[in-house]
């Protein structure tokens, strides 16, 4: 099985060799023996029995400082196989291979470093472990550190002049690391809240202080600093001041303190004097970095084997190792309660919390993790049964995970890219507004801010780039098309294309957001009749709309019409009710172009296209089949039997708006004359609250169409049935023109020229002010 992508993802494979917290600690110190849980991949375990045997053999320190040396990938360190059912087995196959280390692991320096540090964990441990820590001890631990960590930088110079900075920063984390869980831990007791700082920000810092950037730790920094309220037994505490004073590493201020050193220095042999080891003081508003913000905060319940001072016997107390950190401290059960709720695997879910109630009750239900930490006292080893997943069932997530999510790569995907909070180019994904054939249609909004400070609001159509249809290939040549006319058409009453982005698995089309919904929608909701209802297989209508307030929605879709057929040369093929989508303004606009056409060569000319795109050598020049209004053109009969052959797999658009000529034909044509039928579909349906062509059965339905029989809507203005008989004509030569039907006399508004009423609704202005006058006129005839 692979490594969960949180693990796998890591952005610094490394980190892992940074984990702070005093059981991820004793892990990396028996690198040989941790393992991932199977039942949450996220989670590290430990084999304390490997601990033991590893301690034994004179093993601790060793090899955690061999892998940490590694340029190995964490990934390569696996054993690449699944997981087997027992976590115990699992362990890193990894062995530590001298010839990929910059140092030789058996060389007297690295024994001496090893051994030196080994003895002072263990004493650190055995001490805090026997609940006897006292000030002295304190001391005592942190001189041995301090004299741990300067023998580390001797061999560190030895490093240095393998000119590997790399493995030198990651000895230097991993050991630091080591040094401050000790010291951290001691001081856990003396103080409520601790907070040092080994974040990847303190490490960036120490490596490149120049080049180090605050602004965006600002938050991190903050919360630090607030964590860090409880200074008051800091400065007391001799033993922390002292051993990063012998140990080069120093603090500048009470709220941060780090340790570490320059492994810039390559030239220098003696173990570096000065550290640049803090970080910036918060003075600006802290900017959020979500992704990389985290909290480590946990209570030890009084007696438990961490607990390490006498002082705290009793109390709760708080051991923080600070990361780039937002903190939720709280005490109470509820939080507790609240942080189990979250337990979902998502690696990024930054907050952790470690309550003494989870904590209490983990490890009194098993001892086995009292003893993994305390491993080395082979006594309460060899009684303990070895950790299990249920060790960690109560914890939301275990510090090592909490601590590695923080590395997790930021653009590493969280959720699938078509999902809602994807992030697709400029724009974060949101709720479905609306299905296609081959397409969701979701709502979009902007991750930047317009000068106002507002955030656009789009919309967004997304084609998987696999459909899933058979005619896959189709249907994504159709959409190359559908976005390049559609990226070059510009009007009021088309809805705007505003961006592509074509990811491997989906291509986004974002456009302008209408949030009115379509007009077949507003004709229903006006009736509080089901959208089905417009439907051919259901006679029943909604209620229709008055003629001037029909006038002006349908002069803003036929002025687009216009628009398409006699600037653009293009037609839609697809115009109906569905397809007219009110904005916010109260306009209409014209979407869906993924049937639209050029009506001939020159038009797709126009467009940068070619509709002869076939290799194929001349034949007889044709026309395409005879269709009124124009849209012939000159095509090669080879081309030509190709074309028909691909157009009759994609021939689409609706029955209940298809032109006679269109029925006839057995491919979809590009003559405009067919638009201005389904123009008058759209109409009708207007002015009726019924579409003009329906019958549940389809040929009786075809049989209307092909007629052209219709149900005269004699409740209507004779200046409607007028146009709406020129846009019905069966054959498309004797049909209306969209420039024609603009200009008619009810489009024009002009009802009735006996009495010379005029009004121009042609604007979309409205003209609602002569509307109930039009209505009792109307009634009167
Ligand atoms: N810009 C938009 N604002 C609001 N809703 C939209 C927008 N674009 C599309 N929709 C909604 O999504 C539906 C489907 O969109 P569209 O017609 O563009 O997809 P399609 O895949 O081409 O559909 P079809 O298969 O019908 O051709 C529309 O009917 C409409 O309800």
């Amino acid at each position: 099985m692979p490594l969960p992508p949180s693990l796998s993802s890591l952005r610094n494979p490394k980190a892992l060799h940074s984990i702070t917290d005093p059981h991820a600690t004793t892990a990396l110190d028996n690198s040989d023996s941790y393992a991932s849980d199977p039942r949450d991949q996220h989670h590290i375990l430990m084999d304390p029995q490997r601990c033991h045997q590893d301690q034994e053999q004179g093993h601790l320190g060793r090899a955690a400082l061999a892998i940490a040396l590694s340029s190995e990938p964490y990934s390569s360190l696996t054993d690449g196989g699944h997981i087997p059912t027992g976590w115990a087995q699992r362990r890193w196959s990894h062995q530590p291979q001298e010839s990929s280390l910059k140092v030789d692991s058996s060389s007297s320096n690295m024994d001496k470093l090893s051994s030196s540090l080994e003895n002072t964990l263990t004493t650190s441990l055995s001490k805090n472990n026997s609940g006897n820590s006292t000030r002295e001890q304190e001391s005592r631990l942190s001189k041995s550190f301090a004299s741990t960590l300067s023998s580390v930088h001797e061999n560190f110079a030895h490093l240095q002049q393998e000119e590997d900075s790399t493995a030198l920063a990651a000895q230097t984390d991993r050991l630091c690391s080591a040094s401050q869980a000790t010291t951290t831990t001691t001081h856990a007791a003396a103080r409520p809240h601790i907070s040092i700082d080994t974040s990847p920000i303190a490490l960036q810092l120490r490596r490149s202080p120049a080049s180090f950037d605050p602004l965006p730790f600002a938050h991190h920094h903050r919360q630090a600093t607030s964590k860090y309220s409880s200074t008051d037994n800091l400065n007391n505490s001799s033993a922390f001041s002292r051993h990063h004073n012998r140990s080069s590493c120093s603090s500048n201020t009470p709220s941060q303190l780090s340790l570490g050193f320059n492994p810039g220095k390559k030239t220098n042999t003696n173990p570096p004097t000065s550290i640049p080891k803090v970080l910036p003081t918060p003075s600006t508003t802290p900017t959020t970095s979500p992704k990389r913000r985290m909290s480590l905060t946990w209570n030890l319940p009084p007696g438990h084997p961490k607990e390490i001072s006498p002082s705290s016997q009793g109390s709760s107390h708080a051991f923080s190792s600070a990361m780039p950190i937002i903190s939720t401290p709280s005490t109470d059960e509820q939080d507790h309660q609240t942080a189990k709720s979250n337990d979902s695997h998502t690696p990024n879910i930054p907050i952790n919390l470690y309550r003494s109630k989870s904590l209490s009750s983990s490890f009194a239900s098993d001892d086995s993790f009292a003893s993994s930490f305390s491993g080395h006292r082979s006594s309460s080893l060899s009684a303990t049964p070895i950790v299990t997943s249920s060790s960690y069932s109560s914890l939301p997530y275990s510090p090592a995970v909490a601590f590695l999510s923080n590395f997790v790569d930021a653009t590493a995907p969280k959720v699938s890219l078509d999902e809602e909070g994807a992030q697709v180019g400029d724009y974060l994904l949101g709720r479905v507004i609306g299905h296609g054939g081959f397409s969701i249609v979701r709502e979009a909004t902007s991750i930047q801010m317009d000068e106002s400070g507002r955030v656009d609001r789009v919309a967004v159509k997304i084609v998987k780039t696999q459909t899933g249809a058979t005619d896959n290939d189709r249907v994504q040549k159709m959409l190359r098309k559908e976005i390049t006319i559609w990226s070059q058409i510009s009007h009021p009453h088309v809805l705007p294309f505003l961006a592509v982005e074509e990811l491997p698995m989906d291509t986004f089309i974002f456009c302008e957001l209408c949030t009115g919904g379509h007009l077949l929608n507003y004709l229903s909701l006006r009736s509080d009749l089901l959208p089905q209802s417009m439907t051919p297989t259901t006679p029943r209508s909604a209620r229709p709309l008055e003629e001037d307030e029909a006038r002006v929605i349908f002069n803003q879709v036929a002025e687009a019409v216009r628009y398409l057929h006699e600037e653009k040369r293009i037609v839609h093929r697809d115009i109906k009710l569905e397809n007219i989508l009110r904005h916010e303004n109260g306009t209409w606009k014209i979407c869906d172009f993924g049937l639209a056409e050029y009506q001939d060569e020159e038009a797709a000319a126009c467009f940068g296209e070619s509709l002869m795109s076939l290799t194929e050598s001349a034949s007889t020049p044709l026309s395409s089949p005879k269709c009124g209004g124009g849209g012939t053109m000159p095509m090669k009969r080879g081309q030509e039997v190709e074309k028909m052959k691909e157009e009759e797999e994609i021939c689409g658009g609706s029955l209940a708006y298809s032109s006679p000529e269109q029925l006839r034909s057995h491919k979809p044509l590009r003559c405009p004359s067919s638009d201005v039928w389904s123009l008058g579909v759209v109409l009708y349906a207007l002015l009726t609250g019924r579409l003009p062509f329906q019958d549940e059965y389809e040929p009786r339905l075809q049989h209307q169409i092909l007629n052209s029989k219709y149900e005269d809507p004699v409740e209507c203005s004779t200046e409607a049935r007028d146009l709406l008989k020129n846009m019905f004509r069966s054959k498309p030569e004797d049909r209306w023109r969209v420039g024609q039907v603009k200009d008619s006399a009810w489009c024009e508004g002009i009802i009735d020229h006996s009495l010379g009423v005029v009004a121009d609704y042609s604007s979309g202005g409205g003209g609602g002010g002569s509307s109930s006058f039009l209505s009792s006129f109307r009634s009167t005839l």
